[in-house]
């Protein structure tokens, strides 16, 4: 497990609660769900979860290990899901965040941790929706979709409680909710334990940065397209190469700049390219990317 900021629990020591509950399961929270399927016991409860609409609870029917209802079929869907829950995972849109535990705030089981892994809503806002339930353990974390393949990286972060409200739930609440959180990701990749200051910087890297490699893929290919190869011929050249080349960073024997020093001949041709990259200033242009996502959170979270 990595961790460059704080402490993260080990993976071992900690049991992941039974009963785990989400609510919304999208691209994210899907991710989260099948990758945490593929590692769960068959005999353990049905993990409970919601959509908002039939016809994406239906996408579910056939999965074992999981119940599916909708908000559309089932308006007390949400408020049903989490009633046993130990853990609940939201995995709904940013603005429905509020709407969503305002929903289901009297029916949260006591000493629940609440897991959000919404991108720019702060802890704060999520407190003020449950601010009836000081028992309630909140945690933000910012997954990325490779956790649907156990290949995840997830940041998380904790609130920290008013010491008259903490005192009143034993040992350290905060470091529970993060271990409890940490169980949950570490199934499904890689976690670092965050102050929540950090967690919209994160967000721009490993939250976001799925899409930039994907990206990344759609204009090599594009480009060997240009240079005048097949479409289907293209995209393995580019999506294959991405794959290989990820493939030995995590063999973990050389670093990104050793592996690319490694392709690099001296005075030959991949350094004429990688010399026409820097030429556009790629340092410049991934500062401003991430600025603009860090800008983005900033609205959300103020909205
Ligand atoms: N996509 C990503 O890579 C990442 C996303 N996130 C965060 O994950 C969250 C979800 O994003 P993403 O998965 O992309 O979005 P999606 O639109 O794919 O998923 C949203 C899910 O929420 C469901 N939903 C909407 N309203 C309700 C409701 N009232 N009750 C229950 N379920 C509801 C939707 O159901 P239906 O399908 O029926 O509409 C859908 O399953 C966001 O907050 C985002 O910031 C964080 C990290 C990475
Ligand atoms: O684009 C978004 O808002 C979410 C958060 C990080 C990745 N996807």
């Amino acid at each position: 497990m990595t961790n460059t900021t704080a402490t993260a629990a080990a993976t071992s020591d900690i049991a992941l609660p039974a009963h785990i509950a989400f609510l919304g399961l999208g691209s994210m929270a899907g991710a989260i769900m099948q990758g945490l399927l593929a590692t769960r016991d068959a005999a353990a409860p049905p993990l409970k979860c919601t959509t908002k609409s039939a016809a994406s609870a239906a996408q579910y029917e056939a999965v074992a290990g999981i119940s599916v209802t909708s908000v559309e079929q089932h308006s007390e869907a949400n408020r049903d899901a989490v009633r046993q829950a130990e853990l609940v995972v939201l995995g709904v849109k940013p603005w429905g965040i509020v709407e969503t535990l305002t929903e289901i705030a009297a029916e949260l089981r006591p000493g629940a941790v609440v897991v959000s892994v919404a991108a720019g809503v702060p802890l704060a806002k999520m407190r003020e929706a449950l601010r009836q339930r000081p028992d309630v353990r909140l945690v933000r974390a910012m997954p990325n979709t490779p956790a649907l393949i156990g290949k995840g990286v997830t940041g998380i972060a904790v609130e920290h409680l008013p010491a008259a409200v903490a005192s009143g739930q034993g040992a350290d609440p905060g470091a529970q909710a993060a271990a409890v959180a940490t169980a949950l990701f570490s199934a499904v990749g890689e976690v670092v334990v965050v102050p929540e200051t950090q967690i919209d910087a994160l967000s721009t890297v490993s939250g976001s940065g799925p899409a930039y490699l994907f990206w990344f893929v759609e204009q090599l290919t594009a480009a060997a397209e240009r240079l005048g190869f097949e479409p289907e011929t293209a995209t393995v050249l580019a999506q294959n190469t991405v794959i290989g080349a990820a493939q030995l960073l995590e063999q973990g024997s050389k670093t990104a700049a050793e592996q690319r020093a490694a392709v690099t001949s001296p005075n030959g041709t991949t350094e004429r390219a990688l010399q026409a990259f820097n030429a556009a200033d790629p340092e410049a242009m991934f500062d401003r990317a991430l600025a603009a996502a860090l800008q983005r959170a900033a609205e959300i979270a103020a909205a």
